[in-house]
């Protein structure tokens, strides 16, 4: 069986380990590090999986997840590369850093996986893209394609969309949790209570995008639909669009892959992200 060790169980590392866990992966395949030993404590009891320091995490496990925040990844590395046995899987699900990075710093050969997931990994339904570095097989990314899509769907793109995929789908969720608080004010503005707000808001999400992945519809022509002529509807998108929420989406997901590209930036030495 496959041992996998995740390095920074936070917010995405958490969400993974308790993916696989609901996807039916034994605790005993899973490591996990974290700097804090309250927060280890916490992991185990919850999740019954091992905590382990760093050079144990890298020699003992087949894949080595890397889930720290970008700013984080110098130190890190420093403890896993006299470490690392040749031979290991390393899948960074860091924004912006590039597989030239881990190449760079870790044993000679190393192959590298770069992931982008986002939180829905939670609730088994992540959507993750993945490249491959200079060294990764079309086994290595089977492997990872294979691990993800336990959690949610998997997309293959070059590295050269990761910045891009990060701003979508990546940050993506944050977005929609934006919308809904939003809708949810609105609601409140409105007289309804803010438990019913947003059970209505909620589901109509929960529908809207049922519709979007089961109906395969186009966006436009769902919208569409609920636009009738002189209604309701129409009147609230003449707000939006005078509003240019269409324009702040772009102009938002443009920023967040500029700052990815940013991150990566940051940790270059003598060759370019
Ligand atoms: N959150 C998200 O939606 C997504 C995040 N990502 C990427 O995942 C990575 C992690 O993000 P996120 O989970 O949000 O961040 P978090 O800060 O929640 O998690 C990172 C964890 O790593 C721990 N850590 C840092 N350095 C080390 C180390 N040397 N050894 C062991 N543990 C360490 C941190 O501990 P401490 O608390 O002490 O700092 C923290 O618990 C980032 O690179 C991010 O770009 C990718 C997709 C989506
Ligand atoms: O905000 C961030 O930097 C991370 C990467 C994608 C989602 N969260």
């Amino acid at each position: 069986m496959t041992t996998i060790a995740v390095l920074g169980a936070g917010k995405i590392g958490e969400s993974l380990l308790s993916g696989l866990l609901k996807a039916g992966r034994a605790p005993s395949d899973l490591l996990f590090t974290e700097r804090f030993p309250t927060r280890a404590e916490e992991l185990t009891k919850t999740y019954g999986i091992t905590h382990v320091e760093v050079a144990d995490a890298v020699q003992r496990a087949d894949v080595i997840v890397v889930a720290v925040k970008p700013q984080d990844i110098e130190p890190l590395l420093d403890e896993m590369a006299p470490n690392l046995p040749s031979g290991r899987l390393v899948v960074s699900l860091c924004a912006g850093l590039p597989t030239k990075l881990f190449e760079r710093r870790l044993t000679e050969g190393t192959a590298v996986v770069r992931v982008m997931p986002n939180t829905p990994m939670l609730v088994g339904e992540a959507m993750s893209a993945v490249s491959g570095g200079a060294h990764a097989s079309d086994a290595d990314l089977a492997l990872v394609e294979d691990l993800l899509g336990s959690v949610g769907k998997v997309a293959r793109v070059p590295e050269s969309q990761q910045d891009a995929v990060t701003a979508l789908s990546g940050s993506g969720p944050a977005y929609f949790f934006y919308l809904v608080e939003a809708m949810i004010d609105a609601g409140i503005l409105l007289g309804i209570p803010r438990a019913t707000a947003a059970d209505l808001i909620v589901q109509s999400a929960v529908g809207a995008a049922a519709m979007l992945r089961e109906g395969g519809g186009h966006p436009v022509m769902l919208r569409e639909a609920v636009t009738s002529p002189a209604g309701t509807t129409i009147a609230g998108i003449r707000e939006l669009e005078k509003h240019g929420v269409r324009a702040a989406l772009i102009d938002a997901i443009e920023a967040a892959r500029d700052r990815s590209v940013e991150l990566g930036k940051a940790h270059e030495t003598d060759e370019p992200a």
